[in-house]
């Protein structure tokens, strides 16, 4: 019998051998794939690096993430600190994080660290990316430093007190909506038009719509309109955001100017943007951050629905948002000609020239249409600087903090801050308030005293709270305090070590890059620290109680125990807009309302992704004070 093989190349041996090594070399190709595959998916160079510090084992690529399907975040983070102590390490997919729960090690790692850890995976790309990733939020170093100086203004006394009457008037719009929407109910009872239904709202998508429009407003200086106007059919149990963003879409087609197009555009990037509501290309990032390049490329060329929204809603806020500058850049080039022609003198442009704000008026008188920026707002303000800093140092570059020299801030880092403002700004602030309203509605004896003040303070039967009347809202404000350490909106922020540097604490080492979170939900009911720390008991933050003293948070973390907005120099920037709007629109609602907890509501079940929020909203029936 022939040798079969006998023609097969002498020098690669018997074929025998030679298919054999072949298959022997794919095996190893395979078993090569198979050891990096395992060593990308469980990361041991990071576990090992972490090996001593205690936490949940997690499950292979998901890590944590089934129990966080299970619990919210901050319950979850809460449980673990139970079991591992202090500091504990969490994998979220296959990030890691260091949790850091005791108040005290918060404070000392929030006012040491200046930067914040990335979690969330960013599928932008061109304009929109460079707007986004030039945000305050995202800055570090000197860039930071020019971005916070530039911010500053928007949040000095004069422009706190120019937003009041965009506050307190979206806020009226929505008390009145709310006592017509409970008029109409009981009249239709009365007379046995409807069955059922009365009228029950979700107070916390009312909530959202409002503060919306009050920063929506604020920002960009035109009409949001996205209080709701008519309920939303068949809407689901979608999110506060959706909402909105349903409602100013609905509204939004035709000719209905800047404010709706942006309102539609934020609400769809709010919902999509995230990781929970969004496309399955955001999740998959979440999980293999080192595949995001390659999901992006993907995303985009096989994009499905939600990421198609996504990516139009996108385009559209651009398109509005460059649109808007370029306007205002038109009519204060046209105002710089007449000032030239008119006077030799120095010009008085930027900030400077609008000493009223007029951002209150755009908003609820109304305006909206193309009829360009309101001055005062917060666009109007960052724009204005940048002209002012170019003009004022005779063209050359503005300079900052320390005597750095810093370009002037270009479109698209004046478009980022903009839209920061609202998207760091509007749900934080709806949760607040949404929390507030159920910790009232749950302490009869609370609602009662805030009545009180209310009609002690608004007298008047249409008063609205005015600059002068802030001081004596002394008891909202504590209200508010209280409900922001009870239900922190952002019940996590977060820091990281800078390169080349180790972070020691609670006797662990932390290397460069991993992500520390302070869970503020946690610190803010350590029983440890805060006496009687599950109860409502706004007196812990009157002065004039005499429960006062002995409710005071105890030992090293006594000072800064109260962080619902952060810790040091990254510490929230917006937290006088946010502590007037939350006092002033309770004290407006209150004025003309109570609300009524529907059945189920108690306890309240919570929801956690970057924001903590009621779950599945919260259900009241507004009850008028006052006959109509
Ligand atoms: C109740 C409402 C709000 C809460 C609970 C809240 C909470 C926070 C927290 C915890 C941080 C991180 C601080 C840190 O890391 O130490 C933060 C940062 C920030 N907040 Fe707020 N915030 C609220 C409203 C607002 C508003 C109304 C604005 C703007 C209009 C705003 C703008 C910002 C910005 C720009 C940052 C980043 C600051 C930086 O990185 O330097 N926030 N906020």
């Amino acid at each position: 019998m022939s040798n079969v093989f006998a023609n097969w190349p002498s020098g690669s041996g018997a074929p025998l051998g030679g298919l054999l090594r072949s298959l022997g070399m794919v095996a190893a190709g395979f078993a090569l794939l198979l050891v990096s595959l395992i060593i990308y998916l469980l990361d041991p160079i990071k576990r090992w690096r972490l090996r001593k510090i205690p936490g949940p084992r997690g499950r292979p690529v998901l890590g944590c993430l089934p129990q966080l399907r299970a619990q919210p975040m901050p319950l979850f983070l809460q449980s673990c600190a139970q079991t591992y102590g202090p500091v504990f390490k969490v994998a979220l997919g296959r990030k890691w994080v260091v949790v850091l729960a005791d108040a005290e090690m918060q404070r000392q790692v929030g006012f040491k660290l200046r930067a914040h850890a990335r979690t969330d995976p960013d599928f932008s790309r061109g304009r929109y990316h460079a707007m986004l990733s030039s945000m305050l939020l995202r800055a570090s170093g000197s860039t930071w430093r020019q971005l916070r100086a530039a911010w500053q203004p928007a949040f000095a006394p004069a422009s706190l007190a120019g937003y009041l009457p965009l506050m307190t008037g979206c806020a009226d719009q929505l008390a009145r909506r709310l006592e017509a929407k409970a008029t109409a109910a009981a009249g239709a009872t009365a007379s046995g038009a409807t069955a059922g239904g009365g009228s029950s709202v979700d107070m916390w998508r009312e909530l959202g719509g409002m503060t919306l429009q009050v920063v929506g407003s604020t920002a960009y200086g035109v009409d949001f309109h996205s209080i709701n106007e008519e309920d939303q059919a068949g809407s689901g149990s979608g999110s506060a955001t959706a909402t909105a963003g349903a409602t100013a879409a609905a509204k939004g087609r035709g000719d209905d100017g800047y404010g709706k197009q942006l309102a539609a555009a934020c609400g769809q990037i709010f919902r999509y943007g995230s990781p929970v509501h969004g496309s399955p290309y955001l999740r998959l990032a979440m999980l293999f951050p080192e595949l995001r390049s390659l999901l992006l490329t993907l995303a985009h060329t096989l994009p499905d629905e939600k990421f198609t929204i996504l990516t139009k809603a996108r385009t559209r806020l651009c398109n509005t948002v460059f649109q808007l500058i370029d306007s205002w850049k038109e009519q204060h080039r046209a105002e710089a000609e007449i000032d030239a022609a008119a006077s030799s003198g120095k010009p008085d442009v930027g900030a400077g020239r609008h000493s009223s704000n007029g951002v209150g008026a755009a908003a609820t008188s109304g305006r909206g249409g193309l009829s360009g920026v309101a001055p005062g707002s917060f666009l109007d303000l960052m724009l204005g600087q940048r002209q002012g800093g170019e003009r004022g140092s005779g063209g050359k570059k503005a300079e900052g903090e320390e005597g750095v020299e810093h370009a002037p801030l270009t479109d698209e880092q004046v478009a980022g801050q903009v839209q920061l403002f609202i998207l760091a700004g509007y749900e934080t602030t709806a949760n607040a308030l949404a929390f507030a309203v159920y910790c009232i509605a749950t302490h009869p004896e609370v609602e009662s005293r805030l009545l009180h003040e209310v009609d002690d303070v608004l007298p008047g039967s249409d008063q609205l709270p005015g600059e002068s009347d802030l001081p004596r809202l002394a008891y909202t404000e504590a209200v508010v305090n209280e409900a922001l350490r009870l239900f922190p909106p952002a019940h996590l922020t977060s820091r990281v070590v800078p390169p080349g540097e180790t972070l020691t604490v609670g006797g662990f080492n932390i290397p460069a890059g991993i992500p520390i979170f302070l869970p503020l939900y946690i610190a803010h009911r350590d029983p440890a620290v805060w006496p009687r720390a599950d109860e409502f008991l706004p007196e812990r933050f009157l002065h004039s109680s005499p429960l006062y003293e002995s409710l005071q948070p105890r030992g090293a973390a006594q000072q800064h125990a109260h962080a619902p907005f952060g810790y040091g120099s990254r510490m929230c920037i917006g937290y006088k807009f946010a502590m007037q709007e939350a006092k002033v629109v309770l004290a407006t609602l209150y004025r003309r309302l109570t609300f009524t907890l529907e059945p189920g509501q108690q306890p309240l079940q919570v929801e956690a992704s970057l924001t903590m929020a009621p779950r599945g909203g919260l259900r009241v029936m507004p009850v008028p004070r006052r006959k109509l």
